[in-house]
């Protein structure tokens, strides 16, 4: 049987650019991990697609997913749940891929009790007015969101600690390679492909 897959965390304050530096990972290619898809009652913004950015499900359909077991973590964020479905998670393990998760500090916590070998790492903006900037120039949240966001944003700073990783969100392109660093280095360590490290230690 493959070995199972790693799991690859990725959380930060709203706005700082999560969703654009993951995009430009999978976008590149070549990678062998797989995007979990999360599922949301937050509404879809102009240019998200069903399936592909999130499920946007109701919260009844939400809450009917925590009620059955179905969700490997789930928070509120903002007025809104959101969520991992589990299956999708635990196929790909099980088949030995990797998996990216783009979740908020909440659920990542859930995440490290249950899987205290995944890879936990967190995008931080190069400051504070920098990252209320970028949610304002994204131009899809009202006024009174974005300032929920902004406190948000200051609990969840102080969370970054926990991580094993801080990662600047600068330049894309510089979050994009810290990134698959930190993966590689990481897979390589939990792995220990080197053939003679697995007759050496055993299959342990
Ligand atoms: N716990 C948890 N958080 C999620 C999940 N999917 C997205 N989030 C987080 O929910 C927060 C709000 O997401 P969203 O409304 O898309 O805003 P954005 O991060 O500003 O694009 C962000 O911190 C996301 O990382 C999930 O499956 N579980
Ligand atoms: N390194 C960066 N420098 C400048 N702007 C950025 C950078 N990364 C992302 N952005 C912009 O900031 C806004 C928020 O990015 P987004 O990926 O939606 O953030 P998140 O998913 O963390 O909420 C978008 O308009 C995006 O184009």
């Amino acid at each position: 049987m493959a070995k199972r897959g790693m799991l690859i965390v990725l959380s930060g304050p709203s706005g700082v650019g999560k969703g654009t530096v993951r995009k430009a990972i999978f976008d590149q290619g070549g990678n062998d991990f797989q995007y979990s898809i999360s599922m949301t009652t937050r509404k879809p913004r102009k240019g998200e697609v069903n399936g592909v950015d999130y499920y946007f499900v109701s919260k009844e359909e939400f809450e009917h997913n925590i009620e059955t077991g179905q969700m490997l973590e789930y928070a509120k964020y903002v007025d809104n749940y959101y969520g991992t479905p589990l299956k999708y998670v635990n196929e790909t393990l099980d088949k030995g891929k990797d998996v990216f998760l783009e979740i908020e500090v909440n659920g990542a916590l859930q995440v490290r009790k249950k899987s205290p070998d995944g890879v936990f790492v967190f995008l931080t903006p190069p400051d504070l007015m920098e990252l209320k900037q970028r949610i304002i120039n994204r131009g899809t949240e009202d006024m009174a969101t974005i300032n929920k966001r902004m406190q948000k944003a200051v609990e969840e700073i102080r969370m970054m600690q926990d991580y094993d990783f801080a990662v600047v969100n600068d330049k894309v392109e510089n979050a994009v390679d810290s990134i698959k660093t930190i993966i590689k280095s990481e897979r390589f360590r939990v792995a220990r492909v080197f053939p003679e490290y697995e007759e050496m230690l055993g299959d342990k």
